[in-house]
């Protein structure tokens, strides 16, 4: 029979299916944080039920986790204990952190794969809807909630419903000044935040396949905003590429072992989808969201829509937006650069070479938040600092910082602030903090105007 790239991953993981029921499948990775961890390991102290593979699980902080001094204990009470907690659990059961200060620390979507925890073929799951993310390997990856963390704690196993599958084609060429984020952004815009709702998403088509691991995670990243479980891309020579030599990723014989296997991780010709769509890279501009969910974008350059229902109207009181109304030139003090959507190098050498040579405007305050430690080494070897720095940016630690209120970096109530993130819910970024979605080169752009600007028209 034709099978899909996620029906191969999946049934090759399945080691029990009850008729008409959900399977148990094998969990090749698990990955935790403080957020989500927590009530898991307690329900397991409480049943005398011990980890049965540590050496399955990784831990980063992320969430809770200053981007400042990061050397001097956490200041805000919940976070420390938050923190504290997690080193506990991690220690009393043998699981590996990369606590605050490591140099593998960063938000977990961002650590993994760059550690080459995250391979090819691999089942992954996380207490974090973002892990779709790491989709973007060939992998099947999704969140789970925290009784589901307890049950892979406890087996290793996760009893779960098979998802439909869904395919989204996008072929051709993308114009100057169009991003992996754009991309997404255009998808869900076009698709609703629903069309997802039971799916593992696979995405195909020559953008993807010309698309580097940093931009095959942003889209993977989003899946979930588009309700899909996730979303993933067969793996192919820039996959290897990127896993090959990483920390974590198997070594020598074993990586070309592991390699011919990952080759025969794709769709068939032929094989079927639940619902597929196709877009064409040509129609795609940079986008931005005017709203208060991720699917209500348009292009940058474009007008808010006039027709809408009553949601719509709530979106737009929320955000002191009007229906037809054109975002061009409006005024934004905030912008983020940053989160497991956008914080990988590539997002900043992208916003660098914006920047360079520009100067921030008078009225922005910007976050600039690389992923994880890495990242931040990174951007130091690259000597992007400078260039930030020279243009009046300070760069901060990583964390999740301003994508979610959950730490000290909040965006103020009433402001805009343009955000590389992927959600802008009310009060995501802070209580009464609007948020526009966009792609670092839009942030950066922002940045250096002010406002929102069609920036597009002065790319090289
Ligand atoms: C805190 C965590 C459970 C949450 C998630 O699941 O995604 C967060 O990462 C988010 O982005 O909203
Ligand atoms: S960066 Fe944002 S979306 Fe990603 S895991 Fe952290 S809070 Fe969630």
């Amino acid at each position: 029979m034709k099978k899909t790239l996620f029906d191969k991953i999946w049934d090759a993981h399945v080691v029990e299916s009850i008729p008409d029921g959900p399977d148990i499948l094998y969990i090749d990775q698990h990955l935790i944080h403080e957020v989500t961890s927590p009530q898991a390991f307690n329900e397991l102290k409480e049943r005398e039920i011990p980890v049965f593979r540590p050496n399955k699980i990784v831990a980063t902080a992320d969430h809770n986790t200053p981007t400042e001094n990061q050397h001097l204990p956490v200041k805000d009470l919940l976070s420390r204990k938050q923190l504290k907690e997690l080193s506990q659990n991690c220690e009393e059961n043998n699981i590996t952190l990369y606590g605050l200060g490591h140099p593998y620390n960063g938000i977990v979507h961002v650590m993994a794969p760059e550690l080459g925890i995250t391979q090819p073929g691999k089942t992954m799951v996380c207490g974090d809807s973002h892990t779709s993310t790491h989709g973007a390997f060939g992998a099947i990856a999704f969140g789970i909630g925290t009784s589901q963390v307890t049950q892979v704690f406890a087996s290793q196993c996760l009893l779960v419903e098979k998802p439909k599958r869904l395919r989204v084609n996008v072929n051709g060429e993308l114009k100057k000044g169009v991003t992996p984020k754009d991309v997404i952004l255009y998808v869900i815009s076009k698709l609703g935040t629903n069309s997802g709702t039971g799916y593992f998403c696979e995405y195909a088509g020559d953008v993807f396949e010309n698309m580097s691991m940093e931009g095959r995670m942003t889209v993977c990243n989003m899946s979930i905003e588009m309700g899909a479980r996730g979303g993933l891309i067969a793996p192919d020579q820039t996959t290897y590429d990127y896993v090959e030599g990483r920390e974590f990723a198997p070594k020598g014989e074993e990586f070309d072992k592991l390699k011919a296997y990952w080759e025969t991780l794709r769709t068939d010709d032929g094989a079927e989808f639940d619902q597929e769509y196709s877009f064409d890279a040509e129609d795609i501009e940079p986008m931005i969201t005017y709203g208060t969910n991720p699917g209500m974008g348009i292009k940058i350059t474009g007008a808010i829509p006039v027709e809408g229902g009553k949601s719509d109207a709530k979106a737009l009181s929320y955000m002191g937006f009007k229906p037809g109304e054109s975002l061009i030139d409006k005024p934004i003090n905030y912008i983020f650069i940053g989160s497991c959507t956008n914080s990988r190098i590539e997002d900043f050498r992208m916003a660098a070479s914006y920047i360079k040579g520009k100067k921030k405007a008078e009225n922005v305050n910007a976050l600039i938040v690389p992923g994880s430690r890495q990242v931040a080494a990174q951007i130091q070897e690259e000597g992007l600092d400078k260039v930030f720095e020279e243009a009046g940016f300070r760069l901060r630690q990583p964390g999740c910082s301003a994508c979610l209120a959950m730490n000290d970096d909040k965006i103020p109530e009433g402001e805009y602030c343009v955000s590389t993130s992927n959600r802008n819910f009310e009060g995501r970024q802070g209580q009464g903090s609007r948020t526009i979605l966009a792609s670092p080169l839009t942030a950066a752009a922002t940045a250096v105007a002010g406002k929102i600007t069609d920036f597009t028209k002065s790319l090289n």
